[in-house]
């Protein structure tokens, strides 16, 4: 049985908006063990992102409250001054950005780049950082890792860059990475192959991922549970196969069959207007998701909705998913689903 390495337990990350402060993050708790990939998924405006920078303590403190517990190995990170969570970003917990060219730095060589988080977390010599930085080079699929070492960012394609970050955030053999939309920014043929490569490397070396994403085709590719979030909150979760055979949440539903794939409605689609809402304009009692899906009657929605355990380990929020049918009933997406790219 793997162990669990990261425990988050009832988290809420709320961001000040003029002088009141909103729930981006609203009382998430899951669990990360070694050896999986676990996907978070959701439209832009989710919390995605917001979730991944509280695991990273990465908010403006002065404007933002987090309210729960992150236990990494033991420790609660949010009790973790500022030094002692520099020791664990890069080090414990590495990090992949979606755009590495905004994430790299223009003017320094890829090798320098890798060698500075070297530098922070281990001890080694110089030498030996370099031989280090052209290994991980190699590990990540870069055909000439001499050559690569001493370009810059902007000399590589937005694959071999993101390759560069991957190399970056495995560099002090993290137990987890956080990647943020790897691949939102690449051609499809690139994408799949830093899904492979993340698959691999994963095999590899046993870490845990988290894989932020909004796109449920890359979840299906790769992931091994998934957490779909709304409006800040979880709202159905399992393991990837038992969300793909067996989805239920009207959202959830609604994300799948927004893949072009998996619609076999050769019809126009129905589109349900209306996006994620914004924090201060957020309805915070009742079903989050009921204004989107107007047609399910009020009754059909749990007052106070809470995650029920549908079969072990799938949880869905709401009783809405009882009942719920697509408006034109032929399976098109029940909304008009946003995505960041
Ligand atoms: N620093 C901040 N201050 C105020 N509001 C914020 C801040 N960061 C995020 N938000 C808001 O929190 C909500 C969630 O944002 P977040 O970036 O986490 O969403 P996301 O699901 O990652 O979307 P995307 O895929 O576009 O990044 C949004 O309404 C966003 O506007």
């Amino acid at each position: 049985m793997n162990k669990p390495i990261l425990q988050i337990e009832n988290l809420t990350t709320s961001f000040q908006i003029s002088n009141e402060f909103y729930p981006s993050v609203d009382d998430v708790s899951l669990t990360v063990y070694e050896n999986e990939i676990v996907a978070i998924v959701g439209e832009s405006g989710c919390g995605k992102s917001a979730l991944a920078l509280s695991i990273l303590s990465l908010h403006n403190t002065k404007r933002t409250k987090l309210k729960g517990k992150i236990n990494y190995r033991g420790q609660d990170l949010l009790s973790l001054t500022d030094s002692g969570m520099n020791k664990i970003r890069g080090k414990e917990i590495g990090m992949i950005f979606q755009e590495p060219l905004t994430a790299l730095n223009p003017l320094m060589t890829v090798g320098k780049q890798i060698e500075e988080n070297l530098d922070l977390h281990t001890k080694l010599s110089s030498s030996q950082k370099k031989e280090r930085a052209l290994q991980l080079l190699g590990q990540v699929g870069i055909p000439k890792p001499a050559v690569t070492y001493k370009q810059y960012p902007h000399e590589l394609s937005g694959g071999m860059r993101q390759r560069v970050m991957i190399s970056i955030a495995i560099a002090c053999s993290p137990s987890i990475v956080i990647a943020d939309e790897p691949t939102t920014a690449l051609d499809v043929t690139i994408q799949a192959q830093i899904l492979d490569l993340l698959k691999d490397i994963q095999k590899e070396t046993k870490l845990g991922i988290i894989l932020i994403t909004h796109d449920l085709s890359v979840v299906a590719e790769v992931a091994d549970r998934v957490f779909v979030m709304y409006a800040g909150q979880i709202i159905e979760t399992g393991t990837v196969t038992e969300i793909m055979k067996n989805p239920l949440h009207p959202y959830t539903r609604s994300l799948l069959n927004s893949i072009p794939s998996n619609n076999n409605n050769k019809d126009r689609l129905h589109v349900i207007e209306g996006t994620v809402p914004s924090l201060d304009r957020l309805q915070r009692t009742g079903c989050r998701f009921s204004p989107r899906i107007p047609w399910i009657s009020e009754h059909h929605h749990e007052e106070h909705p809470t995650l029920h355990e549908v079969s072990p380990g799938h949880f869905v929020r709401c009783t809405c998913y009882k009942t719920f049918e697509f408006k034109n009933k032929k399976g098109g997406p029940a909304i008009n689903v946003t995505s960041k790219s």
